[in-house]
């Protein structure tokens, strides 16, 4: 057995071998992504999907000179590996190791950062415009999967390519999936490219035929051009494509190496923009991924022999209790629909879709378009709930402003992933919903501590008249999960915050928090109380409106005060405490503002993170100890082993 992975670390290793020995090399890398990812977690099945495909881009081409830019990014393993980083695999995605996404700081075959879906063909307009001013560069290819090709971002991309005769390739990496099967009229164009290859032959002979009509008399002439353009529209391929000013090759088989970089080769000798269609197999070479894609997108540590997760049934978590919630709130109401922006199994979604297929709408990877969407579903009646993760509803903002908000609309927003999300680091953190969402008029917003509290502000959000977001974190949900009968359910009074720890005069210190962070603020509390101190606890509940009253109740009682939110600090929670301090004139005495600073968090476990940034209920209480001046205390008081 050849062993080439082991001589490869770098570009011109890659290089020295023969076209004939990739395949081999293909073989190697999978089983090093089986190997590894199988440890680590992370992105298997797009991975295995673009073993062929990179190496061929990256023998073909000379990166960095040449720029490959990566859309998602999720499935840049293969170009990480031969670019230099094959021994950083170890700690992918881990703290301190190397990010699951391309990162400019990471390499300079990194051309673009990338996280979030259908920025690839923007960047690379992006840098033909460049090349042209300072002529810095060679060929730019662009990367882009079915799935995100139904960004708009992509399409707004395309249309100045086109426009312009931007000279970029876009690799269309077509392999029938978004996370889930991908949706769209986009994707029933695809597979018919893919699935007719004789059209190619077909085309070849109406344009043969065709030119050997004599052209004769004007009408005749005109007719043929008509007939002639009806019939090129009807066969030529990836007419889309061309009708965006793009030269289409394809569909290509994305596993044959020779095949693609004999097109690459085509591709060069073409002026303008190019798209080649390449056709692959999500999961490609690993049975139980070809068979599961959705399952085997984004996997933590899995057994190789079956693909079963390593990892133990966890809790419910706040998706699946959303799902679960949304599912019986909508039996016992026709109006309520549920809306995902390709995340259905991300989203809990996919438990509404099953139970309720006629009122669910996968719109793809069109965040903008789901939340204006939901708003026409509103104005003719129903009751949409938008589930979007908080990230990824940054791509939403306007239409939540324009379209949403001014207008009053009565849609609910579920911000999944609303906090750190761990291992897929800074463009995947959903750390300012609080911020961006809370200045819109008209907007009231709750975040749910535990899964008792989610099925209530889940009930009271879809209930309440006009537009309500509540967010909530990724993975299991605190406290107990007892699934509540509808009729069980009550409506939280809305900016209404609760007293878990009563608020008395002269108190040493009150902990207003909200959301993931109150039952650590608590336990932090509890051994407060246990050991002498007066201290107190607000659960505020509502970022938007805030209980004003009991804030205000804590600020004139307590010598010191903590904030504390799984958010930036800029413009979220503690910055409303403050504004309405300043607004009332009501001194702070003393005050310590838990929450993420001004900077991106980059990738890591979710617990390590969130005790990096003392969001734990230790970390709570070292600072609470810190602004009492008994700062030593706290290995007394919390011994390190007790997290
Ligand atoms: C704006 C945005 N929305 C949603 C996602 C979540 N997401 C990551 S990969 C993916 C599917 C991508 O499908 P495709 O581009 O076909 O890549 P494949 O995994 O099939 O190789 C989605 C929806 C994202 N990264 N960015
Ligand atoms: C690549 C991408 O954006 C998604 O696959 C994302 O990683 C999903 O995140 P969760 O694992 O939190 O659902
Ligand atoms: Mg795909």
């Amino acid at each position: 057995m050849n062993n080439y992975l082991s001589g490869i670390n770098g570009i011109d290793d890659l290089k020295r071998l023969k076209a004939s020995q990739l395949d081999d090399l293909a073989s190697e890398i999978r089983e090093f992504l089986l190997e590894n990812i199988s440890k680590t977690g992370g992105h298997l099945a797009s991975n295995l999907g673009t073993v062929e495909l990179t190496i061929a881009l990256h023998h073909y081409l000379n990166s960095p000179t040449d720029k490959i830019i990566w859309d998602v990014g999720h499935q840049a393993y293969t170009h990480k590996i031969l670019t230099g980083r094959k021994n950083c695999f170890a700690n992918l995605r881990q703290k301190d190791g190397i990010s699951g996404y391309p990162k400019c700081a990471e390499s300079p075959h990194d051309i673009i950062g990338a996280g979030h879906s259908s920025t690839s063909i923007s960047a690379a307009v992006g840098l033909s415009l460049a090349r042209e001013n300072l002529d810095q560069m060679g060929d730019i290819y662009a990367v882009i999967g079915d799935g995100a090709l139904t960004g708009g971002m992509a399409f707004e991309a395309l249309n100045h390519a086109g426009h312009i005769g931007a000279d970029i390739n876009v690799i269309l990496n077509d392999n029938e999936m978004s996370i889930s099967n991908n949706v769209g009229a986009i994707s029933n164009y695809l597979s018919t490219l893919r699935n007719d290859p004789t059209l190619k032959k077909v085309k070849e002979d109406i344009e043969f035929l065709i030119n050997k009509i004599p052209k004769i008399g004007k009408t005749v002439t005109n007719t043929v051009d008509r007939v002639k353009n009806a019939l090129k529209y009807s066969f030529i391929q990836g007419v889309l494509f061309e009708e965006f000013g793009f030269n289409y090759l394809g569909p290509i088989n994305g596993h044959n190496i020779i095949e693609l970089m004999k097109h690459f080769k085509q591709a060069e000798a073409i002026e303008g923009p190019v798209l080649l269609h390449v056709v692959t197999k999500k999961g490609k070479g690993y049975p139980p991924a070809e068979n599961n894609p959705d399952k085997f997108h984004g996997v933590g540590a899995f057994n190789i022999k079956d693909g079963s997760s390593k990892k133990s049934k966890s809790k419910a978590s706040y998706s699946q209790i959303f799902g679960e919630t949304l599912s019986r709130m909508a039996a016992a109401d026709e109006k309520i629909a549920g809306i995902t922006a390709a995340m259905p199994s991300g989203t809990g979604m996919e438990i509404f879709a099953k139970a309720h297929p006629e009122r669910y709408y996968d719109v793809g990877i069109a965040e903008q378009h789901a939340i204006t969407m939901s708003t026409g579903l509103a104005r003719g009646g129903m009751k949409p709930v938008a589930a979007i993760y908080s990230t990824f509803l940054q791509r939403g903002y306007d239409q939540v402003i324009h379209d949403a908000a001014l207008q009053n609309i009565d849609l609910t927003i579920a911000v999944d992933r609303a906090g750190i999300v761990g291992n897929d680091g800074e463009t995947h953190q959903g750390l300012f919903d609080y911020s961006f969402l809370r200045p819109v008029p008209n907007l009231v917003m709750m975040a749910a501590k535990d899964a008792e509290q989610m099925q209530q502000m889940l009930y009271t959000a879809v209930n309440y008249q006009g537009p309500a977001v509540l967010r909530y974190p990724r993975g299991a949900a605190a406290g107990e999960y007892v699934p509540r009968n509808v009729s069980d359910l009550k409506e939280i009074e809305i900016g209404k915050a609760e007293e878990l720890i009563e608020i008395e005069t002269d108190m040493d210190l009150t902990i207003l928090t909200v959301g993931s962070t109150v039952l650590p603020a608590q336990k932090a509390a509890e051994v407060l109380n246990n050991n002498g101190y007066k201290t107190a606890v607000v659960d505020a509940r509502f970022i938007k409106p805030l209980d004003e009253e009991i804030i205000i109740k804590a600020l004139k009682n307590s010598k010191n005060i903590i904030t504390a939110e799984e958010q930036v600090l800029a413009g979220g929670f503690s910055s409303a405490v403050l504004e309405l301090a300043a607004d009332r004139g009501v001194a702070i005495n003393k005050i310590k503002r838990i929450g993420i600073g001004d900077e991106f968090v980059t990738h890591g476990g979710m617990d390590q993170m969130k005790k990096e940034y003392q969001l734990d209920a230790r970390g709570i209480l070292e600072n609470a100890l810190s602004l009492l001046s008994k700062a030593e205390e706290v290995n007394e008081l919390w011994p390190e082993k007790k997290d």
